[in-house]
């Protein structure tokens, strides 16, 4: 076995995959709430694989309600190294089309009110987004759909909506004025907690609409998505497994694994003790040097 556990979150249509070896269902408990579902543990070739269907099976949970935090500590706490997510996208592009695949290299966090963060009152701590992806895994990501038969744009600006009602007509269009080109409803804070769990996170995303922008185009629905994602779902389970398998054998360390190296400013002594034991799995790495 290598020294990889890739955490693979899946989004809309894609709540498990066939290719683990060994493949388990394990509950996973988190002090932050209760995860989307149990985590399917097992292996696909050199590389542990730790699945979560970021809605729970049979898409129980909604983009507001799920608990992404919950979600990124049992990750964490299930060994994960590194997290490819998988989303369903609307596309604010023309020229990203329905079933082309896309590596997401920057957000606009356009949600409210959903918990963002793992650190406050008691233990502050400030990660930089600048660069909210990880490079490697991104440019990975994109190898695997190709060499799986897909088509895939490198680099694409998610605008994350909070849902979950689809946009309006004129928030569409005022989305591509700000430089978005792909919209989903998941991936952050998804992003933001995954960085603080200094977990490298790739963003692999999937378009399955024109969301409602265009003229003389329809809006887009839940029929619309749906239909896209059971098309190219075999194309992603096969993008997932080839991601996996062709993994060097030995992962080299990433600067992302060391993220909150200068980010915590509490000082020791006015660190809060229920705070730090819930960052247990989070920061225990800077909490035991501190
Ligand atoms: C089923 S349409 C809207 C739904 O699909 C996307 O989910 P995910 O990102 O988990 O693939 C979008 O964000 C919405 O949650
Ligand atoms: N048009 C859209 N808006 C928001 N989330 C989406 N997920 C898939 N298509 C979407």
């Amino acid at each position: 076995m290598s020294d990889w556990t890739i955490g693979i979150i899946g989004g809309s249509g894609l709540y498990a995959i066939d290719a683990l070896e060994d493949a388990q269902w394990i509950p996973v408990q988190s002090p932050w709430g209760a995860p989307s579902d149990e985590i399917l543990c097992g292996t696909i070739g050199h590389v542990r694989v730790r699945f979560l269907p970021r809605h729970g099976r049979g898409h129980r949970l909604a983009p507001s309600t799920l608990d992404a935090r919950a979600n990124i500590d049992a990750l964490k706490r299930a060994g994960c190294t590194d997290i490819l997510a998988i989303s369903a996208v609307g596309s604010l592009s023309e020229d990203l089309a329905p079933g082309r695949f896309v590596t997401v290299d920057q957000f606009i966090d356009n949600t409210k009110g959903r918990p963002a963060s793992f650190f406050g009152d008691g233990f502050v701590a400030h990660v930089s987004m600048a660069d909210p992806v990880c490079d490697r895994l991104s440019k990975h990501a994109a190898k695997a759909v190709l060499a799986s038969g897909g088509d895939c744009t490198e680099g694409a600006t998610y605008l994350a909506m909070e849902g979950p009602q689809f946009s309006t007509r004129a928030e569409s269009r005022l989305y591509r004025h700000w430089g978005a080109e792909v919209i989903g409803m998941t991936a952050m804070p998804e992003a933001r907690l995954a960085r603080e769990a200094e977990l490298p996170y790739a963003l692999l995303a999937m378009v399955t609409d024109y969301d409602c922008w265009r003229e003389d185009g329809d809006a887009v629905d839940v029929a619309q998505v749906v239909a896209q994602m059971q098309d190219n779902a075999e194309l992603a389970r096969k993008a997932v497994e080839l991601f996996c398998r062709s993994l060097p054998r030995q992962r080299t360390p990433s600067p992302i694994d060391r993220a909150l190296d200068n980010a915590v400013i509490t000082a020791p002594d006015k660190r809060d003790r229920g705070a730090m034991a819930r960052l247990d799995a989070i920061a225990g790495r800077v909490i035991s040097q501190g």
